[in-house]
Protein backbone atom coordinates (compact mmCIF):
# COMPACT_ATOMS: atom_id res chain seq x y z
CA UNK A 1 0.00 0.00 0.00
CA UNK A 2 1.63 3.61 -0.43
CA UNK A 3 1.94 5.96 2.28
CA UNK A 4 2.73 9.24 2.23
CA UNK A 5 6.39 9.75 3.05
CA UNK A 6 8.35 13.08 3.76
CA UNK A 7 11.83 13.29 3.52
CA UNK A 8 14.25 15.87 4.97
CA UNK A 9 17.75 14.76 4.48
CA UNK A 10 19.73 13.59 1.05
CA UNK A 11 19.21 9.99 1.19
CA UNK A 12 21.78 8.26 -1.03
CA UNK A 13 19.78 8.41 -4.82
CA UNK A 14 19.32 4.20 -4.77
CA UNK A 15 17.18 4.50 -1.29
CA UNK A 16 15.21 7.47 -2.61
CA UNK A 17 14.41 5.66 -5.56
CA UNK A 18 13.19 2.72 -4.02
CA UNK A 19 11.36 4.83 -1.65
CA UNK A 20 9.82 6.44 -4.43
CA UNK A 21 9.23 3.44 -6.08
CA UNK A 22 6.81 2.11 -3.28
CA UNK A 23 5.52 5.53 -1.94
CA UNK A 24 4.02 8.70 -2.26
CA UNK A 25 7.12 10.74 -1.08
CA UNK A 26 7.63 14.53 -0.50
CA UNK A 27 11.67 14.93 -0.76
CA UNK A 28 13.52 18.16 0.76
CA UNK A 29 17.31 18.17 1.40
CA UNK A 30 16.72 20.40 3.64
CA UNK A 31 13.99 23.31 4.95
CA UNK A 32 16.80 25.99 3.93
CA UNK A 33 14.32 28.47 3.02
CA UNK A 34 10.39 30.11 4.07
CA UNK A 35 9.08 28.48 1.17
CA UNK A 36 10.94 24.71 2.25
CA UNK A 37 9.14 25.01 5.53
CA UNK A 38 5.96 26.17 4.41
CA UNK A 39 5.91 23.30 1.99
CA UNK A 40 7.01 20.80 4.68
CA UNK A 41 4.18 22.05 6.96
CA UNK A 42 2.16 21.02 4.19
CA UNK A 43 3.28 18.02 3.31
CA UNK A 44 2.97 16.71 7.06
CA UNK A 45 -0.15 17.52 7.35
CA UNK A 46 -0.84 14.55 5.08
CA UNK A 47 2.30 12.55 5.92
CA UNK A 48 1.81 8.81 7.34
CA UNK A 49 5.38 8.65 7.86
CA UNK A 50 8.99 10.86 8.34
CA UNK A 51 12.24 9.57 7.30
CA UNK A 52 15.29 12.22 8.24
CA UNK A 53 16.98 14.76 10.56
CA UNK A 54 17.56 18.25 12.21
CA UNK A 55 13.87 19.10 12.07
CA UNK A 56 12.36 20.70 15.41
CA UNK A 57 9.14 18.06 16.22
CA UNK A 58 7.40 20.47 18.55
CA UNK A 59 4.13 20.09 19.58
CA UNK A 60 2.71 22.47 16.95
CA UNK A 61 4.03 20.61 14.03
CA UNK A 62 3.28 17.34 15.64
CA UNK A 63 -0.61 19.18 15.65
CA UNK A 64 -0.14 19.90 12.35
CA UNK A 65 0.76 15.54 11.06
CA UNK A 66 -2.77 14.14 12.94
CA UNK A 67 -1.69 11.00 10.07
CA UNK A 68 1.52 10.20 10.99
CA UNK A 69 2.86 7.29 12.53
CA UNK A 70 5.93 7.06 12.43
CA UNK A 71 9.24 9.54 12.70
CA UNK A 72 12.03 7.40 11.27
CA UNK A 73 15.23 9.88 12.67
CA UNK A 74 18.47 9.54 11.01
CA UNK A 75 20.28 10.11 14.01
CA UNK A 76 21.05 8.16 17.06
CA UNK A 77 20.45 11.29 19.20
CA UNK A 78 17.22 11.96 19.83
CA UNK A 79 17.30 14.93 22.73
CA UNK A 80 15.54 17.11 19.80
CA UNK A 81 12.41 15.29 19.73
CA UNK A 82 9.74 15.61 22.51
CA UNK A 83 9.64 12.28 23.67
CA UNK A 84 6.33 12.14 26.06
CA UNK A 85 4.52 14.17 23.12
CA UNK A 86 5.55 11.91 20.46
CA UNK A 87 4.33 8.89 22.54
CA UNK A 88 1.51 10.27 23.63
CA UNK A 89 0.10 10.16 20.38
CA UNK A 90 1.11 6.36 19.45
CA UNK A 91 3.65 7.87 16.97
CA UNK A 92 6.47 5.55 16.86
CA UNK A 93 10.28 7.37 17.12
CA UNK A 94 13.10 5.43 15.75
CA UNK A 95 16.90 6.31 15.61
CA UNK A 96 20.19 4.75 14.37
CA UNK A 97 21.84 3.42 16.96
CA UNK A 98 25.08 0.52 16.27
CA UNK A 99 25.63 1.85 12.45
CA UNK A 100 27.60 4.84 13.40
CA UNK A 101 29.06 3.99 16.60
CA UNK A 102 33.11 3.60 15.04
CA UNK A 103 32.64 6.64 12.42
CA UNK A 104 31.52 8.48 15.63
CA UNK A 105 34.55 7.30 17.87
CA UNK A 106 37.09 7.24 15.25
CA UNK A 107 35.78 11.53 14.93
CA UNK A 108 36.66 11.62 18.75
CA UNK A 109 39.96 10.01 18.29
CA UNK A 110 40.19 12.30 14.93
CA UNK A 111 39.86 15.22 17.19
CA UNK A 112 41.92 14.18 20.39
CA UNK A 113 44.38 13.44 18.18
CA UNK A 114 44.55 16.56 16.24
CA UNK A 115 44.40 18.95 19.63
CA UNK A 116 47.71 16.99 21.07
CA UNK A 117 49.43 17.46 18.55
CA UNK A 118 48.04 20.68 17.54
CA UNK A 119 47.29 19.71 13.55
CA UNK A 120 45.08 22.35 13.18
CA UNK A 121 47.41 25.18 14.01
CA UNK A 122 50.41 23.63 12.05
CA UNK A 123 48.40 23.20 9.01
CA UNK A 124 47.56 27.01 9.27
CA UNK A 125 51.32 27.53 9.15
CA UNK A 126 52.11 25.28 6.59
CA UNK A 127 49.63 26.90 4.41
CA UNK A 128 50.57 30.41 5.36
CA UNK A 129 53.90 30.63 4.40
CA UNK A 130 54.90 30.53 8.00
CA UNK A 131 56.93 27.20 7.78
CA UNK A 132 60.43 28.47 7.45
CA UNK A 133 62.28 26.77 9.48
CA UNK A 134 62.18 23.59 11.81
CA UNK A 135 59.77 24.40 14.36
CA UNK A 136 60.57 24.78 17.87
CA UNK A 137 59.27 24.19 21.59
CA UNK A 138 56.57 26.67 21.23
CA UNK A 139 54.97 24.51 18.50
CA UNK A 140 55.44 21.12 20.55
CA UNK A 141 52.45 19.07 21.52
CA UNK A 142 52.06 16.27 24.16
CA UNK A 143 52.17 12.44 23.52
CA UNK A 144 49.02 10.50 23.22
CA UNK A 145 50.11 7.06 24.04
CA UNK A 146 50.27 5.83 27.73
CA UNK A 147 48.17 8.98 28.74
CA UNK A 148 45.07 8.55 31.11
CA UNK A 149 41.54 8.50 29.03
CA UNK A 150 38.50 9.88 30.75
CA UNK A 151 35.14 9.59 29.46
CA UNK A 152 31.92 10.76 30.09
CA UNK A 153 29.27 8.78 29.11
CA UNK A 154 30.28 5.06 28.16
CA UNK A 155 27.71 3.49 26.42
CA UNK A 156 28.14 2.50 22.69
CA UNK A 157 29.92 5.18 21.43
CA UNK A 158 32.16 5.89 24.64
CA UNK A 159 33.10 2.24 24.64
CA UNK A 160 34.00 2.00 21.07
CA UNK A 161 36.31 5.46 22.19
CA UNK A 162 37.65 3.10 25.60
CA UNK A 163 38.67 0.76 22.74
CA UNK A 164 41.16 2.77 20.58
CA UNK A 165 42.35 4.47 23.73
CA UNK A 166 43.15 0.78 25.59
CA UNK A 167 44.15 -1.28 23.05
CA UNK A 168 45.22 1.27 20.00
CA UNK A 169 47.05 3.68 22.46
CA UNK A 170 47.83 1.71 25.66
CA UNK A 171 46.06 4.26 27.72
CA UNK A 172 44.88 3.43 31.04
CA UNK A 173 40.47 4.16 30.86
CA UNK A 174 38.50 6.13 33.60
CA UNK A 175 34.39 6.57 32.53
CA UNK A 176 31.67 8.62 34.29
CA UNK A 177 28.30 6.48 33.58
CA UNK A 178 24.79 6.60 34.97
CA UNK A 179 24.48 2.84 35.77
CA UNK A 180 27.32 1.04 36.99
CA UNK A 181 28.66 -1.45 34.79
CA UNK A 182 31.52 -3.44 36.21
CA UNK A 183 31.84 -5.10 32.81
CA UNK A 184 33.08 -2.44 31.34
CA UNK A 185 35.91 -1.75 34.29
CA UNK A 186 37.00 -5.15 33.21
CA UNK A 187 37.03 -5.13 29.59
CA UNK A 188 38.85 -1.86 29.43
CA UNK A 189 40.57 -2.59 32.47
CA UNK A 190 39.10 0.60 33.13
CA UNK A 191 37.67 2.99 36.43
CA UNK A 192 34.21 3.89 36.73
CA UNK A 193 34.47 7.37 38.79
CA UNK A 194 32.99 10.45 39.89
CA UNK A 195 32.98 12.96 37.38
CA UNK A 196 35.30 15.55 39.35
CA UNK A 197 37.55 12.40 39.63
CA UNK A 198 37.64 11.81 36.10
CA UNK A 199 38.18 15.66 35.35
CA UNK A 200 40.94 15.90 37.98
CA UNK A 201 42.84 12.58 36.94
CA UNK A 202 42.48 12.86 33.12
CA UNK A 203 45.11 13.66 30.76
CA UNK A 204 42.26 13.50 27.99
CA UNK A 205 38.79 14.12 28.39
CA UNK A 206 35.94 12.42 25.89
CA UNK A 207 32.31 13.48 25.94
CA UNK A 208 30.12 10.70 24.58
CA UNK A 209 26.91 10.93 27.25
CA UNK A 210 23.68 11.95 25.47
CA UNK A 211 22.09 14.92 26.09
CA UNK A 212 19.08 15.10 28.05
CA UNK A 213 17.78 17.48 31.11
CA UNK A 214 20.32 15.59 33.63
CA UNK A 215 23.38 15.85 31.31
CA UNK A 216 22.74 19.87 30.03
CA UNK A 217 25.51 21.81 31.37
CA UNK A 218 27.42 18.75 33.21
CA UNK A 219 30.42 20.52 31.92
CA UNK A 220 31.10 23.72 33.70
CA UNK A 221 34.17 25.85 34.80
CA UNK A 222 34.06 23.79 37.91
CA UNK A 223 35.17 20.82 36.54
CA UNK A 224 37.40 22.43 33.87
CA UNK A 225 39.06 24.37 36.30
CA UNK A 226 39.67 21.45 37.93
CA UNK A 227 42.09 19.63 35.31
CA UNK A 228 45.69 18.66 35.00
CA UNK A 229 48.12 20.36 32.96
CA UNK A 230 47.93 20.39 29.37
CA UNK A 231 44.48 18.36 29.99
CA UNK A 232 42.69 18.15 26.44
CA UNK A 233 38.50 17.84 25.99
CA UNK A 234 36.47 16.53 23.09
CA UNK A 235 32.99 16.85 22.62
CA UNK A 236 31.11 14.88 20.11
CA UNK A 237 28.17 14.21 21.98
CA UNK A 238 25.75 17.26 21.93
CA UNK A 239 27.10 20.75 22.36
CA UNK A 240 24.83 21.73 25.56
CA UNK A 241 26.43 19.34 27.49
CA UNK A 242 29.29 21.46 27.78
CA UNK A 243 28.63 25.13 28.98
CA UNK A 244 30.29 26.51 25.84
CA UNK A 245 30.64 30.16 27.56
CA UNK A 246 32.53 28.46 30.54
CA UNK A 247 34.70 26.04 28.14
CA UNK A 248 35.53 29.18 25.90
CA UNK A 249 36.84 31.33 28.95
CA UNK A 250 38.70 28.38 30.47
CA UNK A 251 40.52 28.16 27.02
CA UNK A 252 41.40 31.63 26.71
CA UNK A 253 42.91 31.49 30.28
CA UNK A 254 44.49 28.64 29.48
CA UNK A 255 42.84 27.05 32.49
CA UNK A 256 41.95 24.20 30.06
CA UNK A 257 45.01 23.49 27.71
CA UNK A 258 43.09 22.66 24.54
CA UNK A 259 39.81 21.07 23.26
CA UNK A 260 38.51 19.48 19.66
CA UNK A 261 34.78 19.79 19.33
CA UNK A 262 32.58 18.50 16.71
CA UNK A 263 29.23 20.01 18.35
CA UNK A 264 28.10 23.53 19.76
CA UNK A 265 25.74 24.95 21.51
CA UNK A 266 24.04 26.39 18.15
CA UNK A 267 24.89 24.93 15.20
CA UNK A 268 26.07 25.89 12.62
CA UNK A 269 28.32 27.67 14.64
CA UNK A 270 28.11 31.28 14.55
CA UNK A 271 30.12 33.50 12.66
CA UNK A 272 31.21 35.58 15.81
CA UNK A 273 31.53 32.85 17.83
CA UNK A 274 34.25 33.52 20.40
CA UNK A 275 35.35 29.50 19.85
CA UNK A 276 36.18 30.83 16.33
CA UNK A 277 39.32 33.14 17.60
CA UNK A 278 40.94 30.47 19.64
CA UNK A 279 44.28 28.94 18.77
CA UNK A 280 43.70 26.21 21.05
CA UNK A 281 40.76 24.48 19.64
CA UNK A 282 40.16 22.36 17.07
CA UNK A 283 36.17 22.70 15.35
CA UNK A 284 34.49 20.42 13.36
CA UNK A 285 31.65 20.88 11.97
CA UNK A 286 29.47 18.34 13.38
CA UNK A 287 30.76 15.28 10.98
CA UNK A 288 30.78 12.36 13.46
CA UNK A 289 28.85 9.83 11.24
CA UNK A 290 29.93 11.71 7.93
CA UNK A 291 31.31 8.92 5.92
CA UNK A 292 29.84 7.70 2.84
CA UNK A 293 29.29 3.93 4.21
CA UNK A 294 28.12 5.18 7.39
CA UNK A 295 25.63 7.86 6.56
CA UNK A 296 24.28 5.11 3.58
CA UNK A 297 23.86 2.46 6.67
CA UNK A 298 22.51 5.22 9.08
CA UNK A 299 19.56 6.07 5.79
CA UNK A 300 19.04 2.10 5.22
CA UNK A 301 18.30 1.45 8.77
CA UNK A 302 16.35 4.35 9.43
CA UNK A 303 14.09 3.56 5.98
CA UNK A 304 13.76 -0.36 7.10
CA UNK A 305 12.45 1.12 10.67
CA UNK A 306 9.53 2.98 8.41
CA UNK A 307 8.79 0.61 6.83
CA UNK A 308 8.41 -2.07 9.10
CA UNK A 309 6.17 0.26 11.51
CA UNK A 310 3.76 1.29 8.10
CA UNK A 311 3.32 -2.49 7.53
CA UNK A 312 2.13 -3.30 11.26
CA UNK A 313 5.77 -4.47 12.06
CA UNK A 314 8.00 -3.94 14.84
CA UNK A 315 10.85 -1.32 14.35
CA UNK A 316 14.85 -2.41 14.38
CA UNK A 317 15.45 0.35 16.91
CA UNK A 318 12.82 1.64 18.81
CA UNK A 319 13.43 4.72 20.57
N1 LIG B 1 29.04 14.08 16.79
C1 LIG B 1 28.20 13.30 16.13
O1 LIG B 1 28.05 13.41 14.92
C2 LIG B 1 27.44 12.25 16.85
C3 LIG B 1 27.04 12.45 18.14
N2 LIG B 1 26.35 11.48 18.80
C4 LIG B 1 25.98 11.70 20.19
O2 LIG B 1 26.52 10.67 20.98
C5 LIG B 1 25.55 10.29 21.95
C6 LIG B 1 25.84 8.89 22.45
O3 LIG B 1 25.54 7.94 21.47
P1 LIG B 1 25.60 6.37 21.85
O4 LIG B 1 26.90 6.06 22.50
O5 LIG B 1 25.19 5.61 20.66
O6 LIG B 1 24.45 6.33 22.94
P2 LIG B 1 24.29 5.35 24.19
O7 LIG B 1 22.87 5.46 24.61
O8 LIG B 1 24.84 4.01 23.86
O9 LIG B 1 25.24 6.00 25.29
C7 LIG B 1 24.88 7.08 26.07
C8 LIG B 1 25.57 6.92 27.40
O10 LIG B 1 25.29 8.07 28.17
C9 LIG B 1 25.02 7.63 29.50
N3 LIG B 1 24.18 8.59 30.21
C10 LIG B 1 22.94 9.00 29.87
N4 LIG B 1 22.49 9.88 30.79
C11 LIG B 1 23.47 10.01 31.71
C12 LIG B 1 23.58 10.77 32.90
N5 LIG B 1 22.59 11.55 33.32
N6 LIG B 1 24.73 10.67 33.59
C13 LIG B 1 25.72 9.88 33.17
N7 LIG B 1 25.66 9.11 32.06
C14 LIG B 1 24.55 9.18 31.35
C15 LIG B 1 24.28 6.33 29.33
O11 LIG B 1 24.34 5.61 30.54
P3 LIG B 1 23.44 4.32 30.83
O12 LIG B 1 24.39 3.15 30.71
O13 LIG B 1 22.95 4.50 32.22
O14 LIG B 1 22.32 4.29 29.83
C16 LIG B 1 25.07 5.70 28.18
O15 LIG B 1 26.16 4.97 28.67
C17 LIG B 1 24.22 10.47 21.22
O16 LIG B 1 23.17 10.65 22.15
C18 LIG B 1 24.48 11.70 20.39
O17 LIG B 1 24.12 12.84 21.12
C19 LIG B 1 26.06 10.28 18.22
C20 LIG B 1 26.43 10.05 16.92
C21 LIG B 1 27.12 11.01 16.12
O1 LIG C 1 24.69 13.62 15.94
C1 LIG C 1 24.37 12.65 15.34
C2 LIG C 1 23.56 11.59 15.84
O2 LIG C 1 23.41 10.60 15.12
O3 LIG C 1 22.98 11.74 16.92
Amino acid sequence: MQHNIVVVHELYPELLATLQAEHHVTHFQRLGNDADRAAFRDAMAEADAFIGSNVKFDKALLDASPRLKVIASVSVGVDAYPLEEIQSRNIVLTNTPEVLTDATADTGFLLLMMAARRAGEMERKVRGGQWQASLGRTDFGVDITGKTLGIVGMGRIGQAVAQRGHHGFNMPVMFYNRSERPELEEAFDARQVSLETLFSESDFIVVTVALSEATRGLVDRNLLAATRDKAILINISRGQVVVEEDLTACLQDGTLYYAGLDVYEREPLAPDSALLSLDNAVLLPHIGSSTFETRNAMCDLAADNLNRVLKGESALTPV
